[in-house]
């Protein structure tokens, strides 16, 4: 191919060719001569364009611009530079799209990407290897109340020596080479948490950092605003709490010292859920009240309480009660048959008291009742589905009758869901004087009388051990304003009332005080399990002691 033919070629390319020699435009081929006759500007103009642009290009070669425009129509420009010429190559851009479909692709992407920078709500901040500030997004702006002109170009440590952002953390993530998180000030008093993030070369060098930024400012205003709230809450929560206890007050309940007040409290609490509740304690301490209490505070309020106290019948007779019986089931039964207690519980709460004494066998039934939510009665095959709440009670050790294998371990795990254990009423004197109050002014009213206790008498109860618990005091009290004689109620007229040794004693000697209260505990323990072996063990003392205290007493 000969020169002529060479340029021929050249010349209908469709790609602009322009060949410069300094300053003049030595040769352009058909795209650029009709690009210039389409341009508005003068072919001066354009000529001057050109030989600025290849002047750039030998100076600063990656500072030409990505586009050029000629005639209505954008170029990507790509300049090649000798001693002898300039090629300037100028590739259309709607040629590109049609040859490069995946150019079109990437500078969609390359745009889509531009726009998710500027626009991401967490600031971006772009520095060089060395901490010099190369792209700042609108969210930086906004986070350190700085325009991207004033932070483009910057070393960051000059916004650290300024004081608009502290501390700065671009050069350590470069010189790390680590991820790095902290918390900023800035110079308007924002917090700003930021995350560093290295990007490195092909040798492992750290190229660029980035640096996501995020203001937590108000998020922290929050957060003590949530604190703030939550401790309002609590107030409010402990508030309410105080007034439900004053209002189980209301109807004869005292629940007045520490224990009581905890006791109660979980029973409010649990009466909301259908929780089995276990409910342990001596005699008379309170159990049967504090299940009533349960009851009445739950979502079956309105449905029956049903009690049944599993030591009062004979197994039979218990088993016909519980369960019901169809018409003809045993000699003596009612003809149209009978529904059980369990049965007429339906939709409230299923009091089992003295469970301990219910008999193993039962125990099984019960425990079917428990699982299945159904019963049968006696001589039925139908099976009757009950939705109860359980509450046991006993005043029995429960784990030892497991242990000795006379309570089922399976029934006691479903029983012992919530375990509220009452104390006996010597380890909550605090209650004493406010229950004798409660039951003077209730037993005053009955009898309408108008009988106070003297603060001797009061104090002669507080010292009282009270075996028999709630309902010994009770008893006490309705004896002594029955039997008084006036209507202030003295030490004296609680003689006969009380047990005779507090009363008959003279003021003894600590030590005889000391050996009475010890007398008492083994006493109580005797009453418990019955020999002196077993009440050394549970007591923690030698069977010899136990046997010599209790001769002291007599
Ligand atoms: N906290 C209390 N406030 C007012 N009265 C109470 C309180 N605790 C118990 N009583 C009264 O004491 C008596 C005995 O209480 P309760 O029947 O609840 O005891 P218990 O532990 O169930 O006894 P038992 O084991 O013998 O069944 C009842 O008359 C009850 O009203």
């Amino acid at each position: 191919m000969n020169q002529n033919n060479l340029l021929e070629t050249l010349d209908e390319l469709p790609v602009g060719i322009v060949l410069l020699n300094g300053t003049d435009i030595e040769w352009q081929n058909a795209v650029i001569r009709g690009g210039i006759s389409r341009d508005d500007r003068h072919p001066e103009e354009i000529r001057a364009v050109f030989i600025e642009l290849a002047r750039t290009h030998a100076s600063e070669p990656r500072s030409i611009p990505s586009t050029f425009f000629l005639g209505g129509e954008n170029y990507f420009p790509g300049v090649h530079s000798s001693p002898e010429a300039t090629v300037m190559l100028l590739m259309p851009e709607h040629d590109c799209a049609t040859l490069f479909p995946e150019l079109a692709r990437l500078r969609q992407l390359c745009f889509d990407l531009e726009e998710i920078f500027r626009h991401s709500f967490d600031g971006i901040f772009v520095a060089d290897g060395s901490g010099v500030t190369l792209m700042v997004n609108e969210g930086c702006e906004r986070n350190y109340d700085l325009k991207a002109a004033d932070m483009i170009g910057r070393h960051v440590s000059e916004f650290e020596q300024k004081g608009l952002i502290r501390p700065v953390i671009a050069q350590q993530v470069a010189r790390t080479g680590q991820r790095i998180s902290t918390t900023q000030r800035t110079h308007t008093g924002k917090t700003i948490m930021v995350t560093g993030i290295p990007l490195f070369d092909a040798v492992g060098k750290v190229r660029k950092v980035v640096i996501n930024s995020r203001d937590t400012t108000e998020l922290l205003q929050l957060q003590d605003a949530l604190a703030q709230a939550k401790a309002d809450l609590q107030r409010v929560d402990a508030e309410i709490e105080a007034l439900r206890l004053q209002n189980l007050k209301v109807d004869g309940l005292v629940l007045h010292s520490e224990p009581m007040q905890r006791i109660a409290s979980l029973a409010a609490r649990v009466a909301k859920v259908d929780a089995t509740v276990l409910i342990t304690g001596h005699s008379g301490v309170g159990k049967d009240v504090i299940a009533r209490l349960i009851h009445r505070e739950s979502p079956r309020a309105n449905g029956p309480l049903i009690k049944i106290n599993c030591g009062a019948l004979p197994r039979d007779l218990l088993e016909s009660e519980l369960f019901g019986y169809e018409p003809g089931a045993f000699t003596g039964a009612q003809k149209q048959g009978k529904s059980g207690l369990i049965e007429l519980a339906h939709r409230g709460t299923l009091f089992l008291d003295e469970i301990g004494d219910l008999p193993l066998d039962l125990q099984v039934k019960l425990l079917q009742v428990l699982q299945d939510r159904v019963i049968v009665r006696l001589g039925g095959t139908q099976p009757i589905s009950v939705d109860v709440r359980v509450i046991a009670a006993t005043n029995r050790d429960l784990k030892s009758m497991v242990a000795e294998r006379a309570f089922r371990d399976d029934l006691f795990y479903r029983l012992n869901v919530v375990p509220i254990a009452v104390p006996p009423l010597a380890a909550r004197k605090d209650d004493i004087a406010p229950l004798v109050l409660q039951f003077a002014s209730e037993f005053n009213a009955r009898y309408g009388l108008t009988r106070t206790f003297s603060e001797q008498a009061i104090a002669l109860m507080l010292a009282h051990d009270w075996l028999g618990n709630v309902r010994e005091l009770r008893n006490v009290v309705e004896r002594a304003i029955v039997t008084s004689e006036g209507d202030l109620i003295g030490p004296e007229f609680l003689d006969g009332v009380l047990p005779g040794e507090l009363l008959d004693e003279e003021p003894s000697t600590f030590r005889q005080r000391v050996e009475r209260f010890e007398r008492r505990l083994i006493e109580d323990a005797m009453r418990k399990h019955g020999n002196t072996r077993e009440v050394a063990r549970a007591l923690g003392l030698s069977q010899s002691s136990v046997v010599r205290k209790l001769r002291l007493g007599k």
